[in-house]
């Protein structure tokens, strides 16, 4: 199972310090709820775990293997943060068919089957450019989980789908976890996260202050 180990991480910027004194162990098979106010630094470290932001100090080992060091990114790791990378030329299904052909991981039948489980429609030839905000991020979930990733760091996932579609997202990250997946996942909210978390985190001024496992 993927372990992430994160060891007195500390991240400033501009004199600024964005993540202090961050120490935690996550495993695979398990769901991490990250939750705390804007700004309190959880995007900052999903960054830093997704190897986008380089550490000021401290370390972030994802298997044993360093971060900037022995390797430069987490391998067969899917991240929502923000905007993420969809086409808007294409229909849903041609989105994930090209990401399929850079890693050669999934067939057509593991791209029909994620954007089915996220609620959409595999054979529409609707472009993503005209889907609303909620589809996109339902396709962005889809496009998280179609490879089988061992990591998944996802930024507020749902917080522009409606409520049966949040279900959907609840439904496949459990089924992801008990595929032994990784899942670390942000919220403003506690309670979004209390049918999904094995661990909460709660974060404010870039640190870590509270773990109630
Ligand atoms: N590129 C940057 N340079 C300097 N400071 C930044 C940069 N990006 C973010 N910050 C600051 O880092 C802090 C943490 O931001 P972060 O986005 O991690 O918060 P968050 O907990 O995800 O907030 P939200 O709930 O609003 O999404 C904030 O004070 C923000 O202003």
């Amino acid at each position: 199972m993927t372990k992430i180990r994160i060891s007195s991480l500390n991240k400033q910027m501009k004199k600024k310090s964005l993540l202090h004194d961050i120490n935690y162990e996550f495993s695979g098979g398990k769901i991490y709820g990250l939750y705390g106010r804007n700004g309190s630094g959880k995007t900052m470290l999903l960054r830093a775990i997704a190897g986008l932001i380089m550490p000021s100090s401290g370390e972030i080992s994802i298997d044993e293997k360093i971060l900037h060091k022995d390797i430069s990114f987490p391998s067969n790791i899917s991240v929502i943060i923000e905007n993420t990378s969809l086409l808007h030329q294409y229909d849903a299904y041609t989105n994930l068919k090209i990401l399929s052909k850079i890693r050669k991981i999934a067939t057509d039948g593991d791209i029909t089957l994620a954007i089915k489980k996220v609620g959409l429609d595999p054979d529409s030839k609707m472009k993503v450019g005209k889907f609303s905000l909620g589809m996109k991020q339902r396709l962005s979930v889809a496009q998280a989980i179609f490879e089988k990733p061992d990591i998944l760091l996802l930024d507020e996932p749902t917080n522009a789908i409606d409520e049966e579609g949040v279900l959907q997202v609840y439904q496949i990250l459990k089924e992801e976890k008990e595929r032994g997946a990784l899942i670390i996942l942000t919220s403003h909210h506690k309670q979004d996260l209390e049918a999904l978390a094995d661990e909460y985190i709660k974060m404010d001024n870039g640190g870590i202050v509270l773990d109630s496992k």
